[in-house]
């Protein structure tokens, strides 16, 4: 049987997941790259790799999509890793840069603009000067690693999970394992004790993961990276593309 291609997110919320590939018998049935999720899409899209762990918002420049695991990268509140990164409060920001590495989060950003905070700044994408920009009313997305210790930098910072959550009182996911065709029953039965595998091994994981001074890896890990897509989960999910449609 050919390998399964798989594209899984670069970052560090993906490491149980990884850990988990990488320790089971599924290792010699995948081909596996890593990706920063908007490349994660887009090779999922041009119909590179047959399963992502691709950004949610992404399902929608899918012809074909299908759920193939139990599991996710969600948040129930603050995620840590997810932010609007201001020197101004939400309500005076003029230019808002999108992550160039986010689909799920950039849509995230512009449903809590309209929805949740009533503002409409202009979205800058590609900004030259993304994420260092002096202007006092020029604010940032940025998610993944990159945010890790950033949390005191900036005087206003609004973490997008927990703003999600006030708005509609779910939790929230940000990406899943999306196929682009139908998978074998067998293989996803596979996949989902594969990525338990990790999950329930993270304190070993620990051991090899290099930790900081500036930012919890183990409870970003444990307690804010949310990884059961739940029923509650899949409610968001679907919620979350209809508020995509929306926008506009
Ligand atoms: C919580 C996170 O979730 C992510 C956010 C994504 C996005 O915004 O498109 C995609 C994959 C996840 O890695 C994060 O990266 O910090």
């Amino acid at each position: 049987m050919d390998k399964i291609k798989i594209s899984a997110v670069s970052y560090t919320n993906t490491k149980p997941f990884l850990y988990g590939l990488q320790h089971t018998a599924i290792l010699d049935k995948i081909d596996l790259s890593l990706d920063n999720p908007s490349d994660c899409a887009q090779k999922l899209i041009d119909n590179r790799v047959d399963i992502g762990l691709i950004p949610v918002a992404a399902t929608l420049d899918l012809p074909e999509w299908h759920i193939v695991s139990d599991y996710c990268i969600g948040a129930d509140g603050a995620v840590d890793s997810v932010f609007i990164f201001s020197n101004c409060d939400i309500s005076k920001v003029k230019y808002l840069q999108m992550d160039p590495q986010s689909r799920s989060s950039n849509y995230l950003a512009r449903v809590l603009l309209k929805n949740h905070w009533g503002i409409s700044p202009l979205q800058l994408v590609n900004a030259d000067d993304y994420s260092v920009s002096k202007d006092e009313q020029t604010a940032f997305v940025q998610i993944g690693d990159r945010t890790f210790g950033k949390r005191d930098k900036y005087p206003f910072v609004y973490d997008l999970a927990e703003e999600w959550k006030r708005l509609t009182g779910l939790p929230f996911t940000f990406a899943a394992w999306i196929a682009n065709k139908p998978i074998p029953d067998i293989f996803i039965d596979e996949l989902n004790i594969s990525l338990k595998y990790g999950l329930d091994h993270r304190a070993d994981l620990f051991k090899e993961l290099p930790m900081r001074d500036d930012f919890d890896i183990k409870d970003y890990l444990i307690n804010k990276i949310q990884y059961p897509l739940t029923e509650d989960r899949k409610k968001a999910l679907f919620l979350f593309l209809e508020y995509i449609k929306a926008l506009n």
